[in-house]
């Protein structure tokens, strides 16, 4: 199909409130959409069924569903626009400052008490929309980040989700699966040789050790890469791939999900007391960012499964963008605050013709 016959079908489907997702994977151009014929809010415990699952940060067995047997599919190679990139001023937020360099200062405190050793913080900021276009919105965000998994969700009990995130929580192709220790984040610059320091070193490695310790049970072959620098449009992460084989009768695509999500890159460790501390003191729901989400095939034996970052939702001409980052010990709370400055710069690129 045509990309902008595939733009007018989705401006159609939100214009009659009807759910849809469009989404592409990382280094693809082709955009797959699929468009819900009713507006039923499907859920999906087992996922075993094709269509697209959209989970919550409180992940308790049951995510959103968008079916492909209640949905038109259709596909069309993206048409990329050129986009100019600036970077955009945020105006001055002291009282939110404050208020996320007080909560980052109290999380260092409690991993010096050895309560935990990672926790990821976060926040949202919402910015008004004077001309929202869903057309404009896919263009820019489907053409601007190339090399991330794009998505546009849509549903009239969510309402519009939309983002560009640079981490899988896990790829399966029938026995062999594919995921990623993704954290530490610094600003790119064309300077080489990229220099790490201890604190995102060791922060990433907590991540890896916490992701391989919860494949041990499901996996009959695990390898880890070295850790790399991964390019996430205007950032740079610390990478580790891991790849294995899936042990037999032992592994789903719902057990999988289950071990790994929420994983330390987006809660902490130990996960248990980090999901406390993160809903005891960050102040708001996150709701889908730090979800998961990604198409499911075959049935569940083929899927991509995302960690929802770099996000926005969109309701009412009111985008909220939401970013946060890994707490340890070395953290220090206005860099933490700077970071997710950074962080909302990759939503805020999207935006900047609407604001
Ligand atoms: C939590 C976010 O990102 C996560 C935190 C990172 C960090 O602390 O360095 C890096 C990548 C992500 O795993 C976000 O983008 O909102």
């Amino acid at each position: 199909m045509d990309f902008h016959l595939l733009t007018e079908k989705i401006s159609k489907q939100l214009n009659h409130n009807l759910p849809f997702v469009v989404y592409s994977l990382p280094q693809e151009d082709e955009v797959s959409v699929l468009l819900q014929k009713n507006q039923e809010l499907f859920t999906l415990t087992e996922m075993t069924q094709n269509g697209f699952v959209f989970s919550p940060f409180e992940y308790i067995g049951n995510a959103l569903f968008i079916p492909e047997n209640a949905s038109e599919k259709i596909s069309a190679e993206l048409a990329k626009t050129e986009v100019e990139l600036t970077k955009l001023a945020i105006a001055e937020n002291s009282a939110g400052q404050k208020e996320y360099t007080e909560t980052v200062r109290k999380t260092i405190e409690n991993i010096k008490r050895r309560k935990a050793n990672k926790i990821v913080l976060s926040r949202f900021r919402e910015f008004q929309l004077n001309n929202f276009s869903v057309e404009l919105l896919l263009n820019r965000l489907f053409s601007t980040y190339p090399t991330a998994f794009r998505y546009i969700w849509y549903h009239p009990q969510t309402g519009m989700w939309c983002g560009a995130t640079p981490e899988i929580l896990v790829q399966v192709k029938k026995d062999s699966f594919k995921t990623m220790a993704l954290a530490g984040t610094q600003p790119f610059t064309n300077k080489v040789p990229v220099v790490w320091g201890p604190k995102e070193l060791d922060e990433q490695q907590l991540v890896t050790d916490a992701i391989t310790n919860s494949l041990q049970r499901v996996t009959s072959v695990l390898k880890v890469s070295n850790p790399h620098t991964h390019r996430a449009g205007s950032l740079l992460h610390l990478r580790t791939d891991i790849t294995g084989i899936l042990k037999n009768g032992k592994a789903t695509l719902t057990t999988i999900a289950a071990a790994l999500h929420p994983t330390p890159a987006v809660c902490g460790t130990p996960q248990k007391f980090a999901k406390e501390f993160i809903k005891e003191n960050e102040g708001y729901d996150r709701e889908f960012y730090t979800g998961f989400l990604g198409p499911i095939q075959e049935n569940g034996a083929t899927a991509s499964l995302m960690v929802n970052l770099r996000c926005m939702k969109i309701v009412n001409n009111t985008a909220r963008i939401f970013v946060g980052g890994g707490i340890t010990i070395g953290s220090q709370p206005s860099d933490e605050w700077q970071e997710t400055q950074n962080k909302m710069q990759t939503m805020l690129q999207v935006l900047q013709p609407m604001l």
